[in-house]
């Protein structure tokens, strides 16, 4: 897989204000950059949201008059360079007990959930310094998250009392899109190391949402930046071919096809002569016994500066629902390997039952990846309407049963796990 490294923005300073930590643990001696906190505050202030639900159609009312603000061509606007956009972030896990408790799992280590959501605030944060208009008190944009194109684990392990650091700029930009590249990284042993890489693609709407609205030209200013501009290309790229072949919209390849008709084969009664009769191989597990699923009300506390749910609450709904999957059905803990093509199809809105759906579709070794399906319920029309689909592959401490599909549906399921799975490992699938 190409792995880009992003040195040269590193060392630049904080474009924000600084903290001081205090107390013992395993920090960095001297000053902090903002936190969390800071981050969500400085999105508030940006949008111009309520605090109070009970004043948010009001302040939605005056957001809708930055309308006039919206540039009417990309060209209007002035071009920005990475350094622009370049944000640094600490979680004083190290010296602030009182934060550890957010982020603590039973295992003694950190809830990726909650590492999530704050790739989410952050990949928001980034965009709005992108398009950052010092004339103006309030952005008249909207920007909201539409994919989480790759989260890249370069650690099993995240302490809990350890300060982390994030890091991110825009990467790439379209006509009303921007790519954001994000990097966390942990303090320990006397210094600061790489946990993961993220990828993002945010997109700015007009203040209420409804269309889309043109963002800065990026301009790539020497040739790191020049390659990290191009492979923003190349990831668009990737993601209308892996949309055009997807398994929604067209038949497998003559491998895939291959797969799938030995899985029948391989689960075919050979006492009777039928197509029906099938029987489970050892050591395996039907696919349609590998599922879980969740509700969630989406109430007002969820909501982000939009006034719908925030996509950091969906994926830490999801990613735990994941886990509680492959821990299930692995028998033992499993630990993350890859996070890859989030994505946010609809808005969920304030008061939605949200219904999450997960299923174990693709498994190999001691690996498994899970998909899940978020979708809400519109009381008024009966209908359910597809929100989100996550992809998370999954390392158990032991080898796990082989998941076989029954139906063709199914079949379709695992082959598009497996895609996932093959992008993971290898880059690109195996087809
Ligand atoms: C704390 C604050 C955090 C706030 C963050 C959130 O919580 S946000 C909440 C979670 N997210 C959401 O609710 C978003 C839900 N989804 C949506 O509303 C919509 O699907 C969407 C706005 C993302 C896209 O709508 P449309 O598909 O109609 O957009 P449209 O076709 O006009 O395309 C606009 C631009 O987006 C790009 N685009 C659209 N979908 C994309 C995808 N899945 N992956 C990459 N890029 C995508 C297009 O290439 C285009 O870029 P170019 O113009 O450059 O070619």
């Amino acid at each position: 897989m190409l792995r880009l490294r992003f040195r040269v923005l590193r060392s630049l300073p904080s474009m924000l204000c600084r903290f001081i930590s205090s107390g013992p643990g395993s920090s960095p001696a001297g000053g902090q950059a903002p936190d969390m906190a800071e981050v969500r505050n400085r999105l508030r202030e940006i949008v111009g949201v309520s605090t109070n639900w009970s004043d948010h159609r009001q302040a939605m009312k005056d957001r809708t008059s930055l309308s006039s603000l919206l540039a009417k061509c990309q060209e209007d606007l002035p071009p920005r360079r990475m350094k622009d956009s370049y944000i640094e972030i600490h979680l004083p896990l190290g010296s602030q007990h009182g934060l550890r408790e957010k982020y603590l799992n039973v295992h003694n280590s950190v809830r990726f959930g909650r590492i999530l959501e704050d790739l989410d605030s952050l990949g928001v944060l980034i965009c709005y310094s992108h398009t950052k208009d010092p004339s103006l008190q309030r952005s008249p944009l909207s920007i909201v998250t539409a994919l989480v194109d790759k989260i890249d684990m370069r650690k099993n392990i995240i302490y809990p009392d350890c300060d982390i650091k994030f890091t991110g700029h825009v990467s790439w930009v379209g006509k009303t899109s921007m790519e954001a590249k994000m990097h966390m990284l942990q303090y320990h042993d006397g210094a600061y190391s790489s946990v993961l890489d993220a990828t993002f693609v945010m997109v700015a709407r007009d203040p209420e949402n409804k269309r889309a609205a043109f963002v800065n030209p990026l301009i790539p200013e020497g040739p790191e930046e020049e390659a990290l501009f191009k492979q923003g290309e190349v990831n668009k790229t990737r993601r209308s071919e892996i949309k055009t072949a997807s398994l929604l919209k067209m038949a497998p390849t003559a491998e895939e096809r291959k797969i799938v008709h030995s899985m029948f084969l391989n689960t075919l009664d050979s006492t009777t002569v039928s197509f029906r009769s099938r029987v489970l191989p050892p050591n395996s597990v039907w696919m349609e016994d590998a599922k879980l699923k969740g509700l969630e009300i989406c109430h007002p506390q969820e909501r982000n500066i939009f006034n719908r749910i925030f996509g950091g609450f969906l994926m830490r709904k999801a990613y735990e629902l994941g886990w509680a999957n492959a821990c299930t059905y692995g028998g033992s803990r499993p630990h993350l390997v890859a996070v890859d093509d989030i994505m946010f199809q609809k808005p969920v809105e304030i008061g939605s039952l949200l219904f999450l759906s997960s299923q174990v579709c693709y498994t190999k070794t001691n690996h498994i990846q899970v998909r899940v399906h978020t979708e809400v319920f519109d009381s008024q029309s009966g209908k359910h309407n597809t929100t989100n689909i996550f992809h998370f592959t999954f390392c158990s401490e032991k080898e796990v049963p082989q998941i076989v599909p029954k139906s063709y549906g199914e079949s379709m399921l695992y082959l598009d796990g497996k895609r996932h799975f093959d992008i993971t490992f290898n880059g690109t699938p195996a087809v």
